[in-house]
Order: structure tokens, then sequence, then C-alpha cells
């Protein structure tokens, strides 16, 4: 059969259809209209959000099957002609333009590259990231002197205090002595030098593939298994035994490693078949461990695709408890939660001693997962229909199973009084803690800078995530997460393959001249609490900041020239 032909549809054009609330995006050249599909993606509806007005060639391609790839076919609108810029998505705050009558829709109205500085002509259809306005990145000055510069909607400051100058400018000064940094450590973000990572990274991919390291080691499953059920086995001995303690331990080791095999299935990394990986992973996360794979899911695939981006990627929204960058003191809107941010009195108090509280916070990572697996399946958040419109109730199932076994079977029926029930349910919630530990310490003290809508991919994913060097033997206590970098670049490379492929990636990285962030766990950690520590104290600056010109000048609105 003759491949369909499609329209070649202009820049202009594009960015009418957006302006219309099209959600569009390219990928492989092609247009694509994903509207219809939005509510059936198994991916959720917000990681096709960010990509619209841009090229998600290389997010389409990690994070689908060849079949989910195929069945994208049906959206194809159009195809485009040249190098395709990308645009800031309408849920970063990009601004498009509507098509009016007398629009010359063969002109490239403004072009990808080229920016006009000229703020009081018709609004730009490429919002400026808070730090660049343009693909040839300049330091933005934010605040000139006819005036405010204008402020991009994800990162304008919604707090009911006017955010008085002097802080204001303090924050900026920090924007952007953390950008030039960054500017000064990665590879130039012109166009011509992305092209060329991106050309290589697609070449990686495709060695990948073809050394064979997309096929599944059973083998080491079955390893992975034994040592499950060794754990879980003791645990029930201990418990039987009334060892109320070594019980809970032995079943909090079993948690532990059960998510690293849940993390795999639920990136369809173990079949690679979406039904079989989906069903491997909601028994292991809900039916064993009483966490939603489905809320993991939605929030795991946007933190793929906006890694380490304080606005949008769930993963490093910790407020009022924790931030890792001066950019949550603006109460920031978060576009993952719908929600602001508050910087309020209680985060303020909290964010002061974080370097301390870290670890201890950790220790109740898995308390706070059911109260979040909870809110996802009863506010039914999960995809209703299409492939996946299942799951929800399936998972409802295996919550409904998981409390009668742990909390019915184990809490209150074996276990005599409520101190050591009280004991054992602390002990084996607080058991799996370096899991989470090892959840932050990925990307905690890596980049959180806005670099712009003309970043690739693979940069992105080598900017905010980190690797840890550690034994082979060792590879079991990190499941895989130990790869995180490699795993970013490529999310769906079985976890025992992931070794292999690190020395490929190295290689890739030495090639391109991007930084491959590698740290011993301990070094990492300390990386983490230092970042922790910087962010503190980059709050008691802003506190002292404003505090002086609250004394010093009007109490009311805070202003000081
Ligand atoms: C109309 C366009 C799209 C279609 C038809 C589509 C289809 C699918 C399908 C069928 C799956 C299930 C997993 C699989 O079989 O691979 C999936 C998963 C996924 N999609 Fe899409 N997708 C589209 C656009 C996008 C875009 C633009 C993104 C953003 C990068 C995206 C991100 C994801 C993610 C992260 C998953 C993983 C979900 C999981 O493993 O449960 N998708 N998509």
């Amino acid at each position: 059969m003759a491949e369909k032909t499609y329209p070649i549809l202009s820049r202009r054009q594009i960015e009418g259809l957006i302006a219309d609330g099209r959600r569009i995006f390219i990928a492989n050249q092609y247009v694509f209209k994903a509207d219809p599909w939005l509510p059936y993606h198994p991916g959720g509806d917000k990681a096709i959000l960010h990509m619209v007005g841009r090229d998600a060639t290389d997010e389409v391609t990690a994070l689908h099957s060849a079949e989910a790839r195929e069945q994208m076919n049906r959206y194809r609108i159009g195809r485009i002609e040249g190098r395709w810029s990308n645009f800031v998505p309408p849920i970063q705050g990009g601004k498009f333009r509507p098509l009016v009558e007398g629009d010359d829709l063969e002109k490239e109205a403004e072009e990808g590259d080229v920016v006009s500085t000229d703020t009081s002509s018709s609004p730009s259809s490429r919002e400026p990231s808070p730090v660049f306005d343009g693909a040839e990145p300049e330091i933005r000055k934010r605040r000139g002197a006819d005036g405010p510069a204008p402020k991009s909607p994800s990162t304008s400051s919604v707090s009911s205090v006017e955010p008085d100058d002097d802080g204001m400018s303090y924050l900026d000064t920090i924007t952007r002595e953390k950008t030039t940094l960054d500017l000064e450590k990665y590879p130039s973000l012109d166009l011509d030098t992305q092209d060329t990572i991106v050309a290589k990274y697609r070449d990686l991919g495709e060695r990948i593939k073809a050394e064979g390291l997309y096929k599944c080691n059973y083998g080491a499953y079955a390893i992975e298994c034994t040592r499950y059920s060794i754990l879980f086995a003791l645990a029930f001995l201990f418990l039987h035994w009334g060892w109320y303690v070594p019980s809970a331990v032995f079943l909090g080791a079993f948690w532990h490693q059960l998510v690293f095999t849940a993390h795999d299935a639920g990136h369809m990394g173990i079949t690679h078949g979406f039904h079989t990986d989906t069903v491997i992973g909601i028994i292991i996360a809900d039916f064993l461990g009483g966490l939603s794979l489905g809320w993991w899911k939605r929030n795991h695939n946007v933190h793929h695709i906006v890694t380490n981006a304080p606005e949008h990627d769930p993963d490093i929204e910790h407020m009022p408890f924790m931030a890792v960058s001066h950019r949550f003191f603006t109460s920031m809107r978060s576009t993952f939660y719908d929600r602001i941010m508050e910087y309020d009195a209680a985060a303020k108090f909290m964010l002061r001693i974080q370097p301390y509280t870290y670890y201890i916070l950790l220790l109740f990572g898995r308390v706070n997962l059911y109260r979040l697996s909870w809110d996802y399946l009863l506010a039914r958040r999960g995809p209703q229909k299409g492939p996946a419109w299942w799951h929800g109730w399936f998972e409802i199932v295996g919550q409904l199973f998981f409390i009668t076994w742990y909390f019915y079977g184990v809490l209150y029926k074996s276990i005599p009084n409520n101190w050591d029930r009280f004991v054992f349910f602390l002990i084996s919630h607080m058991v799996p803690m370096p899991v989470h530990a090892q959840i932050c310490l990925s990307h905690f003290a890596m980049s959180t800078s806005d670099m712009g809508p003309h970043e690739s991919f693979p940069q992105k994913m080598l900017r905010t995530t980190m690797d840890i060097d550690c034994p082979q033997w060792l590879d079991f206590f990190h499941g895989g997460l130990q790869f995180q970098v490699i795993h970013h670049l490529f999310p769906r490379i079985p976890r025992h393959n992931l070794r292999r492929t690190q020395k490929l990636v190295q290689e890739f990285c030495n090639d391109v001249g991007i930084p491959y962030a590698l740290y011993g766990f301990v070094d990492g950690n300390k990386q983490v609490v230092g970042t922790l520590a910087e962010v503190s104290r980059q709050a008691a600056i802003l506190a002292k900041c404003q505090k002086v010109i609250c004394e010093g000048d009007d109490p009311i609105h805070g202003h000081h020239h």
C-alpha cells in the first residue's frame, strides 16, 4: 500500500494551531495532533503536553515500543521541511499567536533561532525562558533601566507578600551564576552543536540495539526472585517465632529490593510487552508493596521528560519540606500538581534546617507514598480509556489484597499488642529508606537550570543526572538506580545490561564533550547534602535581605530605591 502523503505545514501554521489549543508535536519530521489521544495515553497527558511545539523524536523513541510508535502514525496531520526549532510549550508558559487573516503562511513569521529583542512588538511566540532570550544563550537582564523585564508565567512570583527588589535581585544573581557555570561546563546550545550531539546519540542507540543490550537477562531475574523469596520467607519465619524486629527488617529489605523490579516493569524494561510488564509491575508494587504503579508511572514519566525543572519535575518538588534550588523561594506554580508551591512560614523554617532533616524525612518516604497512591487511585487520575483503562481497577484489587495480608494478617492478627505493632510498622517502613536516598541522589545535586528550549534531550539528561560508582557485587543493593544516567538516556534497557551499556555511554560523552557525572556513594551523598546546605544558606541570606528592607523602609510595600 502506498504511503499516505501529508501536507507540508509551515512554522506559522503550526504556531496558529497551538494558539488555538491543539496539542501539536513533531517527530521524525512529521506533525502530530495528539488531542483525541490525550485521555487514552498510558504515558499520561502531561508527558505529551510538555512536548507541544517541540521536536519530540528522541523522547518518543526512548519511551515507546515499536507498536506504540506505529499506533502514533494515526495522529499524523502533516510534515515539516528543514530543521524544527522548538517552541516553549504552553504548559511551560510559552505564548503562541493565533493565525489572523492576511498572515503569510509560507513565510516563517519568526525564525526559530532568530529572536527579536524588541519587547514592544507583537507578543513573541517564544516566551523566553527565565534565563535565555534565544538559541545563542545570553544571560537575560531581568531588570533593565526601562522597568521590570517580562516574567515567565511559570516562574513568576505569586507570593502574597510583594517581593522586594533586593530579594529578587539576589535570586536573579544566583540564577545567573548557576547558569553561567552550566554554560561553561556543557557544550554550546547553538543548533549545530546540539544537532551533532543528537546525531551521535541516535547512532549510540542503534549500536546498543545491535549489541543486543535490549534483550532481557531472564537468568538475572531468576536470581532476583530467589533473593526476594528468601527475604520474604525469613520475614514470615521470624514473625512465626515472635521475633518481630528481625521479621520487620527482612520485610523492609524485601520491599527495598522489590521496588527495583517494579521500576523495571514500569518502564517496560523486562519483557518489553506493555501488558505483561504492567501486570508484573502491579503485582509487585500494589499487591506486595501497597504502592500504586499507576501513580508512579504518571509521576515518573513526566520526571523523565522534564528532569530537574523546578516548576515541572515532581521528583524535585518537595515543598514545604525540602528544596534543591533557590527558585523555590519564589512560590512557583507546579505544572505537575497544578498548584502553587508556597514559600510560606513552614517552608522557610523547614528549608533552613533541610541538610539536617533530609535523612529523617527519607525514613518516612514510604508512608508518604501510600498517601499519594490512594490519592491517585481514588481521584482516578490515571487513564480511564485506551490500553491502560483497567489498570486502576486492578490496582484497587491489589491495594485491598495488600491491606489484607499486611495490615490485617501481619500487623493485627500475628502481633499481639499495639506497641509491637507500632514498632513493626516503623521498622518495616524505615528499612527501605536507602531506595529513597538513591532516587534523590541521582538528581538532587545536579543542575536545575532552565537552559531554554534548544537543549537536546541527551544533553539535558546528562546535565541533570548523576551515576554512582559501585563494585559489581553491590549492584543488587543499588538495583540499577546507580546507572541513572544510562537509564535516563535509554529508559527501556533492561536493568542487568546497564553496566555493559555504561562503557558505550562513557565513550559517547567523551566524544561529544559532555561531562558524565559519576560519584562514589558517599561522595554523591555529600554532594546532595552540600546542595541542600547551600540552598538553606541562600534562604537565610534572602531572609536577611528582606528583613533589612522591611526595617529600613516602607514596611508595607518593602520597596527600597
Ligand atoms: C499521539 C501520540 C502518542 C501515542 C499514540 C502514544 C502511545 C503510547 C502507548 C501505546 C504507550 C504504551 C506503552 C508502549 O506500548 O510503548 C505509551 C506510553 C508512553 N508514552 Fe506515549 N504516545 C504518544 C505520544 C507521546 C509523547 C509525545 C510522549 C512524550 C514524550 C509520550 C510519552 C510516553 C511515555 C512516557 C510512556 C510510558 C508509559 C508507560 O510505560 O506506562 N507519548 N504511549
